[in-house]
């Protein structure tokens, strides 16, 4: 049986102040699941937010981080900062990340090496943008992004790979990827796996679907047989919102 997965990602949203009375109210109202629920506050309240969740079954990733060991990389943070504070599972190759800040899939390879050599878990995004869509190339993108910055990985490392399937033109937009549309792409993208890895990778690797999920549309996107779950953005700030959504899983 694959994990199943509700993540929100706060991205650069929430003072301290904010992400504990966020924690507060997720805690008091998260409902019983078998599925794992992660939040991704941003780096200077992650410490917080561990400490805040202690004795939670929330978990805590960090929304990026470098590949290098340490070193004069200023405004960038460590694997070891992340482990040291009690934060093992890391989100990769976010679209934001690629499309503001120059990530490139063989940059990414390396901070994916980083984080399986840390043994830590990656949660590695990819998908198209629109002009891919409709020119018809989004197979091929989303082929190429995982080839090029996750197939050089050995078979036991995709045991600590999540991946989250997050077309660009659904993000922060309203337009979700239809249910059928986001399990074709996740179908593709698991078919895609076995015939590198084979079957018993293909299956049991989480497939998140990110992109304007919300808590009116989660239930039809999570029932999509190779959808294992979500990446939240703007609905994963309001606990309300938030909460209904790990109940659609
Ligand atoms: O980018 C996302 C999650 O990483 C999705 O964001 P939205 O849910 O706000 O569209």
């Amino acid at each position: 049986m694959r994990t199943k997965i509700v993540a929100g990602n706060w991205k650069m949203n929430k003072t301290l102040k904010e992400t504990e009375a966020l924690l507060t109210e997720l805690s008091a109202k998260r409902p019983d699941t078998d599925a794992e629920v992660i939040v991704a506050p941003t780096f200077v309240n992650l410490d917080a937010a561990t400490r805040h969740l202690e004795s939670s079954v929330i978990q805590v990733a960090a929304q990026n981080m470098h590949h290098a060991e340490n070193g004069a990389y200023t405004g960038e943070i460590s694997a070891d900062m992340l482990l040291d504070i009690g934060v093992d599972t890391v989100i990769l190759g976010h679209s934001e990340r690629r499309a503001l800040f120059g990530e490139t899939d063989d940059f990414l390879a390396k901070k994916v090496d980083t984080a399986m050599a840390k043994n830590m878990r990656a949660i590695f995004c990819f998908g198209e943008e629109l002009q891919d869509r409709r020119a018809g190339n989004h197979f091929k993108v989303v082929e190429a992004q995982l080839k090029n910055a996750l197939f050089h990985l050995g078979a036991d490392a995709w045991q600590r790979i999540v991946l989250a399937y997050e077309p660009v033109w659904a993000i922060g937009t309203g337009e979700t990827a239809s249910p059928e549309q986001a399990q074709e792409m996740h179908a593709f993208i698991r078919k895609t796996i076995n015939e590198k890895y084979g079957a018993s990778v293909a299956q049991n690797v989480t497939i998140l679907y990110g992109g304007s999920v919300k808590p009116n549309n989660a239930k039809e996107i999570f029932s999509k047989p190779d959808v294992d779950g979500g990446l939240i953005g703007g609905a994963s700030l309001k606990a309300d919102d938030f909460v209904e959504i790990i109940k659609a899983i």
